[in-house]
């Protein structure tokens, strides 16, 4: 039973610093640059207010969705994060019970440090899973993944578009970031061996590099295809049957491009302010891609969620669910499953009350004019 203590997940940050080292705690928090996108992701909830309404009857208050057909306990989703064994030993494995436990899904990432089988099965019995897909050079095995993480059981792929090449994140190239011996990126063993010569493929030797700069970035550009366009997604349709979400939208132009090419759902993101610094708050790039979307298909967004309160501006502003990243792997690093266990608990506990305060027994009560944008007076709302 884990003993970590604490009364909302801001507070675990720098509980993480204290256990983590300084590699790891680097790679996990930075932001990109100047990190002006990763501190807006976090202070644009401030901006926005909420407006609860009185007088209705909330003493049952309902939190679930359908996603995908599938029932949710609660509109969060565990962002894609990769490398979680180095944060504890039992890295995704962890994370994939705690968000069964939870019935929430989990998006596991291609850069996972345990097999993407392996966490799908750690997850059963739970929500559906995602399999976060990163596109190779090598399309010979992006298929073999992808069809892997089909026969393993994942109920979605969620492709990540805003990553050519990794943003300049200069905590790692000071630290010179690279994956800890012992570890290794489970998903990526046939891509050398088997299947890379071709596209120039680099597995372990960047990745486990020790010299300048981040061995992540290097290994990342060495084999990441950074020519993807939108016709990729129908590449994916001929290799696989399941839903393709697309991770990083941030504009009403790019929605409607991946919704015309067949997307079954678009994740507003900036990566965590991990990509292009400057890119605007995610939540203030949600309003104009969910009216672009018109309910076509699902929008989920991520990027500084904390709150119950986050979550409910988030819905409110035409999210259908958000995502979680980093205070998942803050949890894990200090209380594995149990840790990452009480971070989804406190979150949900927030929710339940806040849309109870709000006036809201559902989820569907929510509405854009329950939340008041910076540029909008109280009285908008007479
Ligand atoms: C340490 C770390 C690793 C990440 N790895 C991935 C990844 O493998 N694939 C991906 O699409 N996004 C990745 N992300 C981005 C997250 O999925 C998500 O967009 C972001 O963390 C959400 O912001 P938050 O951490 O403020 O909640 C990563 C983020 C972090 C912090
Ligand atoms: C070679 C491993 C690269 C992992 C990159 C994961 C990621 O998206 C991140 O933001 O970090």
């Amino acid at each position: 039973m884990s003993d970590l203590t604490f009364q909302n997940l801001d507070e675990l940050e720098p509980l993480a610093q204290q256990v983590l080292p300084k590699t790891v705690f680097g790679y996990y928090a930075s932001g990109s640059e100047t990190e002006s996108t990763l501190r807006d992701n976090r202070a644009v909830f401030s901006r926005y207010r909420l407006m609860p309404r009185m007088m209705v009857d909330v003493s049952n208050v309902d939190t679930t969705l359908t996603l995908l057909g599938r029932k949710v306990a609660y509109p969060v989703l565990i962002a894609p994060m990769a490398m979680q064994c180095m944060a504890h030993p039992d890295g995704e494995l962890a994370v994939s019970r705690a968000a069964a436990a939870e019935g929430i899904p989990m998006v596991q990432s291609t850069m996972g440090t345990v097999g993407l089988a392996d966490v799908r099965q750690a997850g059963v019995g739970g929500a559906l899973m995602f399999f976060q897909l990163y596109v190779f050079k090598n399309r010979g095995f992006v298929r073999q993944l992808v069809q892997h993480a089909e026969r393993s059981g994942y109920g979605g792929l969620m492709v990540t578009v805003d990553a050519p090449f990794l943003g300049k994140r200069e905590a790692d190239e000071r630290n010179n970031f690279k994956l800890p011996d012992g570890l290794r990126l489970a998903n990526l063993e046939g891509l050398g061996a088997n299947l890379g010569a071709e596209a120039g493929a680099n597995t372990d030797a960047a990745v486990h590099d020790a010299g300048e700069g981040s061995g992540v970035s290097k290994h990342f550009s060495d084999n990441i295809d950074a020519s993807l366009t939108w016709s990729f997604v129908a590449w994916l349709r001929s290799v696989t049957s399941l839903p393709i979400f697309v991770k990083g939208i941030l504009s009403a132009h790019d929605a409607e491009k991946g919704v015309d090419a067949g997307v079954d759902g678009i994740v507003v993101s900036n990566h965590g302010g991990r990509q292009l610094d400057t890119a605007p708050a995610s939540l203030d790039a949600l309003p104009a891609i969910a009216a672009a979307v018109g309910k076509r298909v699902p929008v989920l967004v991520d990027g500084g969620i904390r709150r119950g309160t986050d979550i409910i501006k988030a819905l409110a502003l035409g999210a259908d669910a958000v995502l979680l990243g980093r205070p998942v792997l803050w949890g894990l690093a200090l209380g594995g499953q149990e840790g990452v266990h009480k971070v989804l608990e406190t979150l949900r506990k927030e929710l339940r009350l806040s849309m109870a305060l709000m006036g809201c027994p559902s989820l569907a009560h929510l509405n854009r004019r329950m939340v008041l944008a910076p540029w909008e007076h109280p009285s908008a709302r007479l």
